[in-house]
């Protein structure tokens, strides 16, 4: 990777036209009404890293590329040089909504006049906003898009119509990561912005990332078609987050009254509530942690994409309120990715992963969310070899997936970064002799020798604090490391088995190596360990405390049973497809379930009410309806495959095993479905996704902690839970 981090001033470069830059002030000018305006518009005694040479370089006229770590303040570097310009406009790309909101509030506060256009713009202000557009010379300094909004033409001839006014003073592409397809957040339509080069020449260009390793960061200048870029390249080294690496096991109860405690003992010790981050892979690990936390008296929610937008901004709101709950807000919010990039509160003092992230880059962004005040603030990570298996199973599968496609479509053999980087994660964990901050750099391409460790580390990893104890837990893993195959390429296709390399050969990671000393003490991945057997917390008994289900009359009225069918019945229940979900002519409307299920005779007749619902939003009798179906299938589902009760590892007579597949209908039904149903159509949308989802419980897959990502296996996974849950009450 080049490293040139040159502050050095200089002149445009010959091929820009310079008329197009932002004023005919001077440079020096221009340069010292930076500095005002970063005193005065943004209250900053001082510049932060290298913030003053990017934004020096910046309004030079050159392009520039800034690599600087999560919270060293990159938005200033491009924010400063938009507001100190006496006129035109700097336009953004910003890959989220809730991002470029964040950012645009936040200027609007400090009086800057801002603009931001996406789906989501309410239709007067997109009016407000193209006609400004349309005079060529826009009040506002800047204009956040997203990258999608550069392929709308009528958007694009009113950029034109600024263009020729001269009042486009920079282009801005924010987490320019999501440009690269070896980035970890690929976005397509990043891919297109280089276009803009073409058809806008000459404007400035800068573009901004915290993770990217020296491939990533050619290959975005190279789509940016940026010219010789001055390179701003900051050392990735967060210096005031404490990594620590918990060996876990794959026993949730522990694991969710650990992080309970560790919270706890946080707002004990401080004297006060400690805001925070926990991330999930998955929407419903997110939900029942933090309905646990909230159980134990801690101000949690849930933020993921199966929520609805208002939901989502209220969180986001109650959370950012300094003191959480203390003043009315929230302690921690639970979430999956989509509460990642950009998230910008000072205050949060701790991230917890509860399991493993996808890659080394998103684990990098999101502990990158905690101590952005300077504080020293915690980043625990979960890790067990039990999780990596899933997330490299379906890893592995995503990458197969494009394999397959590339050979159908004769195009190139696609990267297989994304096992490269969750291979280097694992061994980022595994390691316990090599400081934690040194790992993280060295992963970045630093070089990095292991006698400066004084510079990375001052005792803030487990690694370099408590060295004999990081390596006792360790040993916890067992004897059954993990092996990293990559997926055979079309070319290796031919000879098939062949194919097999390790991920860390130089053939398939182009990227700058850990270093021998790391690479030497390569996993040795050879099979799974059986699962780390830890104590449950004495405070984990209450979760094994069924959930309330909240609409149903009573316990009680669901002992008495009448005998189940036999197994080959002559009324069976819903078919299953080849891949496990309902077959659709057996369940063409959820009207044709709700009738096989109340009137069909394989369902054990249970005496079970819901209670009335409060709002009533939903009516009971769809209600009542839905919770049937969900028991018809659970029900088709065990009756055909009985061996998937050797799974719920408790022997359970016939007429309990009826009695507890109604019960997991009535809490998926309340938890899964009504909860998020504001109208019946909704209710309806979400129970046939999760009919067919439940569908998938005789896969293998589905009983299995690796639900990343794979909506289908989530909810099937779910109600797996649910019913392990329900089977094994304290
Ligand atoms: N010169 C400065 N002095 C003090 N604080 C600053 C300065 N510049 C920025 N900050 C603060 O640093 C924090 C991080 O800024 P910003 O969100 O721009 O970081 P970032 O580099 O974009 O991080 P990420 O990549 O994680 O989104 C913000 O709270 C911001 O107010």
């Amino acid at each position: 990777m080049p490293r040139q981090t040159n502050t050095r001033i200089s002149e445009p470069t010959e091929d820009l036209d310079v008329s197009l830059l932002e004023s005919d002030q001077s440079l020096e000018t221009r340069i010292n009404d930076c500095h005002r305006i970063m005193r005065t518009t943004f209250g900053y005694s001082d510049y932060k890293g290298k913030q003053k040479e990017i934004i020096e370089s910046a309004v030079s006229g050159r392009d520039v590329f800034v690599l600087a770590p999560t919270g060293m303040g990159k938005s200033l570097c491009f924010q400063v040089p938009a507001v100190a310009a006496q006129s035109g406009m700097t336009l953004v790309i910003s890959p989220l909504l809730a991002l470029m909101e964040n950012q645009t509030d936040g200027l609007r506060r400090k009086g800057v006049t801002v603009a931001s256009l996406s789906s989501e713009t309410p239709a007067n202000e997109k009016t407000e906003i193209h006609q400004a557009l349309s005079t060529g010379d826009p009040h506002f300094r800047l204009l956040y898009i997203t990258p999608e909004r550069l392929a709308v033409v009528e958007f694009m001839k009113l950029l034109q119509k600024v263009y020729h006014a001269k009042k486009v003073n920079r282009l801005v592409v924010d987490e320019a990561h999501c440009i690269s397809e070896w980035g970890h957040d690929f976005r397509a339509d990043y891919r297109r912005i280089g276009n803009f080069r073409d058809k806008f020449p000459g404007v400035p260009m800068m573009a901004l990332t915290a993770t990217a390793t020296s491939s990533v960061v050619n290959d975005i200048i190279c789509s940016l078609r940026m010219r010789d870029p001055h390179l701003f390249i900051h050392p990735f080294n967060r210096t005031n987050l404490f990594y620590e690496v918990r060996y876990a096991s794959t026993d949730e109860l522990s694991k969710m009254a650990e992080i309970c405690d560790y919270i706890c003992g946080l707002h004990r010790k401080r004297g006060k509530v400690s805001c925070g981050i926990i991330y999930c892979r998955a929407k419903n690990t997110c939900n029942s942690l933090s309905s646990y936390l909230r159980s134990k008296g801690l101000a949690a929610r849930s933020y993921h994409r199966g929520l609805a937008t208002g939901t989502l901004a209220k969180t986001f709101k109650d959370w950012s309120i300094s003191g959480g709950s203390d003043n009315g807000g929230i302690d921690v919010v639970v979430a999956t990715i989509a509460f990642g990039l950009g998230i910008d509160n000072g205050n949060v003092r701790y991230i917890i992963h509860y399991d493993i992230p996808k890659s080394f880059e998103g684990y990098y962004q999101e502990t990158g969310r905690a101590g952005r005040n300077g504080a020293p603030s915690k980043c625990i990570l979960y890790y067990s070899r039990e999780d990596l298996r899933y997330v490299q199973r379906w890893v592995t599968d995503e990458i197969r997936n494009r394999v397959q496609k590339a050979q159908d479509f004769q195009y190139p053999d696609p990267s297989q970064r994304s096992l490269t980087s969750l291979e280097k994660l694992a061994l980022y964990a595994e390691n316990t002799d090599v400081c934690r901050h040194i790992s993280i750099c060295r992963y970045f391409g630093e070089e990095i020798d292991e006698k400066d460790v004084l510079e990375y580390c001052d005792m803030m990893c487990d690694v370099c604090k408590y060295p004999e104890k990081t390596r006792r837990r360790k040993e916890m893993l067992g004897e059954a490391p993990v092996e990293f195959r990559s997926v055979p390429s079309r070319a290796a296709h031919s000879t098939a088995m062949n194919g097999r390399k390790r991920l860390t050969d130089s053939s398939t990671s182009n990227d700058s190596p850990l270093p021998s000393s790391t690479t030497a003490k390569k996993l040795k991945i050879t099979g799974y360990s059986k699962p780390l057997v830890t104590k449950p917390h004495h405070s984990a008994a209450s979760l094994l405390k069924p959930f309330k289900a909240p609409l149903m009359k009573s316990r009680r009225s669901i002992t008495q049973i009448a005998p189940p069918p036999e197994r080959n019945s002559t009324a069976p229940g819903p078919e299953l497809t080849e891949e496990g979900g309902l077959d659709e002519s057996e369940l063409t409307t959820l009207q044709d379930v709700a009738v096989s299920t109340v009137s069909g005779s394989m369902l054990p007749e249970i005496d079970i009410e819901l209670e009335e619902p409060g709002s009533g939003k939903i009516p009971y009798v769809m209600r009542r309806d839905g919770m049937n179906s969900i028991r018809q299938t659970l029900h088709g589902v065990f009756m055909r495959h009985e061996e998937l009760w050797d799974r719920v590892k408790k022997p359970l007579h016939v007429s309990t095993r009826a009695n507890l597949i109604a019960l997991t209908a009535i809490e998926i039904e309340f938890e899964s479905i009504l909860c998020f149903s504001s109208t019946s159509e909704g209710y309806q949308e979400r129970l046939r996704s999760k009919l067919d989802a439940l569908g998938l419980l005789r896969s293998e897959e589905a009983w299995m902690e690796c639900t990343v990502g794979q909506e289908g296996y989530e909810d099937a996974h779910e109600a797996i839970k649910i019913l392990i849950r329900l089977a094994h009450p304290t």
